[in-house]
């Protein structure tokens, strides 16, 4: 017996970041979508812990045991006195360290995975418990939809959402590491006094409403600036996107994916094919959301 969940990728419509804290970490306003881009982590009985990875970016994925999927299961497995005795099979499509959370979002499905193949009956708020223990991005990743995330992003409030967005996604040459785009961020803000992060109400009506211009105009990400002075060549793939048409354009939280907002799913076809020929990215990908969280199929 194996049990498979499907969990998507997701895109920061609103990333407003803080000071650094005490413990290292940012507070955030981070508003989520979930985009129909997908990994499904397959669970299987075994002897021991084992995870295999396959897709096109399956080899910068690590198979021991940092794997957030990996994880996922012991952390299950030690809060209920098992074993974790499982292989998980990640079938990834999600960009690796592109900033659309694609770890996290196999920690999330493994967790629901093992929580099915075992029987542990783990409530949603454990297993929101042990998604906020694996990291920030996490929690989302199993609620998916609309969410706005606080504190360093894993308290959740659900969000309404009036309509479906289309985008998308330009993915880079190379990656690049989250905890080195805030270090850039700590070090841009450096001498300045940063306000509370919030939402913007703004945004908040253009999601309501799935009003693609106001959205557009609506969207800010307070990375961006380190992970295009991490990576300058983003400022090229941007202006491509908006070139094609986009209604915006932006990083995807820490990068380096770019995310191009569109009106409908023809434009989407046509700004992805612009930016494949534009020589400004490995790839390009399109997707819409919101979409439902974490899944078994
Ligand atoms: C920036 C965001 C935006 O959604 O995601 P990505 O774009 O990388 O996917 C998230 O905040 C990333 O969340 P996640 O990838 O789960 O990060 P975590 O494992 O919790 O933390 C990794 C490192 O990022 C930094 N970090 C993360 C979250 C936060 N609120 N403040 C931080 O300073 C810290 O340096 C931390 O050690
Ligand atoms: N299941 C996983 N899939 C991808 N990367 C993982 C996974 N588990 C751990 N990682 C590590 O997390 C890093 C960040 O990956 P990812 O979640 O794809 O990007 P981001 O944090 O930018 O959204 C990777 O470089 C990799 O070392």
């Amino acid at each position: 017996m194996s049990v498979t969940v499907r969990v998507p990728a997701k895109v920061n419509v609103q990333l407003a970041v803080g000071a650094a804290r005490p413990d290292g970490y940012h507070d955030l306003a981070n508003v989520f979508l979930a985009v129909g881009l997908y990994d499904e982590v397959t669970a299987t009985p075994a002897d021991e812990l084992r995870v295999t990875c396959a897709g096109p970016d399956a080899a910068q994925v690590p198979l021991d045991r940092t794997n957030l999927a990996a994880r996922a299961a012991l952390a299950l497995a030690e809060r209920h006195g098992l074993e974790a005795a499982v292989h998980l099979h990640i079938a990834k499509d999600i960009p690796v360290a592109g900033g659309m959370a694609g770890g996290s979002a196999d920690g999330a499905a493994a967790l629901l995975a093992c929580d099915a193949l075992w029987g542990t009956g783990a409530d949603r708020e454990e297993l929101l418990d042990i998604c906020a223990e694996l990291g920030s991005d996490v929690p989302f990743a199993l609620v998916g939809g609309a969410a706005l995330g606080t504190g360093r992003g894993e308290r959740l409030t659900a969000l309404e959402v009036g309509g479906t967005f289309h985008w998308v996604f330009a993915v880079a040459e190379r990656g690049l590491s989250t905890p080195a785009v805030f270090r850039e961020f700590d070090r841009l803000a450096e001498g300045r006094t940063l306000p509370e992060p919030v939402a913007s109400q703004d945004l908040l009506d253009a999601l309501a409403k799935g009003d693609a211009d106001a959205l557009a105009d609506a969207v800010c990400n307070d990375l961006q600036p380190a992970a295009l002075s991490l990576f300058p060549e983003l400022a090229d793939t941007l202006a491509a996107g908006r070139a094609a048409g986009a209604l915006t354009g932006l990083v995807s939280g820490s990068g380096p994916t770019t995310a191009f907002l569109v009106r409908d799913a023809a434009a989407a076809r046509e700004v992805a094919k612009a930016l494949r020929a534009s020589g400004t990215c490995r790839t390009a990908r399109v997707a819409a959301g919101p979409v439902p969280g974490a899944t078994v199929v």
